[in-house]
């Protein structure tokens, strides 16, 4: 680990790294049902021990922070821990929660589903109601990839009409609002914390945007891939690919370790 010049830079200065981590897959496994996803038991721990000695630790995700602060046990007393819900729309931090209003265009999308689901003939398709945004699961149908490639263009249509864009990701298309993702939410942290090194660790599509404010914010910087069978186009762009989300947390104890010794 500590031949990485990224790695080098936050063990030399640590007082002057942002850790910011994905949620799904990469802090939390995956599971079938959304609802019963549940955080690794070692992650609050670690983010702790992390915490206590990085600028700070942020947990960069497109769940709503409410949510994953429910899925997290433990989290809510990590200190100073900054969660960007929503793709960096909504912050919690400090137990106070920030959000804009939600867009008009998703209640009016999720609306429209169940007829769209009807007339594309997916079934055992599970849609997530998360407020800002909807998401349509594909994981628990008969034949995820077929359902997902059935629904990626009547998604895709049904966003346009009501000015929101689709999200892709593991087993799962979301319709959520344009003008924020995790690479520009990541950007204006590391902006805001005077970041002197960054490390980000995810594992599915929507995190590409995140390694690419990584390399974009000119600071030494290290990509961490979750890696999985089911998403391969992270691991070809990271400076590290780990085993899931027990590798994720490994490799921050290693971290967390290496900073108190
Ligand atoms: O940004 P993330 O924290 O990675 O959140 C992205 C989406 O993750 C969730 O779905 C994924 O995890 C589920 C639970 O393990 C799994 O069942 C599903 O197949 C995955 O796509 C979440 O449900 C979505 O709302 C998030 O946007």
């Amino acid at each position: 680990m500590e031949n990485i010049p990224g790695i080098e830079a936050i063990l030399k200065d640590p007082a002057g790294a942002v850790i910011g981590l994905d949620f799904d897959g990469t802090l939390s496994p995956i599971v079938p049902d959304p609802a019963t996803a549940v955080i690794h038991p070692k992650a609050p721990a670690v983010l702790a021990e992390l915490g206590a000695h990085v600028r700070a630790v942020a947990i960069v995700t497109g769940r709503p922070p409410a949510t994953a602060l429910e899925l997290g046990p433990g989290l809510a007393d990590v200190p100073g821990l900054v969660i960007l819900g929503h793709y960096g729309f909504e912050r919690w931090e400090h137990g106070r929660l920030s959000a804009p209003p939600p867009p008009p265009g998703v209640p009016r999308a999720r609306a429209e589903l169940p007829a769209l689901l009807d007339s594309a003939g997916v079934v055992g398709v599970t849609v997530e109601d998360k407020g800002r945004a909807v998401a349509v699961h594909t994981r628990r149908a008969p034949d995820p990839e077929g359902a997902l490639a059935a629904l990626r263009e009547p998604l895709a249509g049904l966003a346009a009409r009501h000015g929101l864009v689709v999200e892709p990701g593991r087993m799962v298309l979301e319709l959520r609002p344009p003008g924020m993702d995790k690479g520009h939410a990541l950007g204006l942290f590391l902006a805001e914390r005077e970041a002197r090194s960054v490390l980000f660790a995810g594992d599915d599509l929507g995190d590409l945007a995140a390694f690419d404010a990584v390399r974009a914010s000119g600071l030494p910087g290290v990509t961490v891939c979750s890696g999985s069978a089911e998403v391969t186009a992270l691991a070809e762009r990271a400076d590290i690919v780990v085993d899931g989300p027990d590798g994720v947390l490994a490799l921050l104890a290693e971290l967390a370790s290496a900073f108190s010794r």
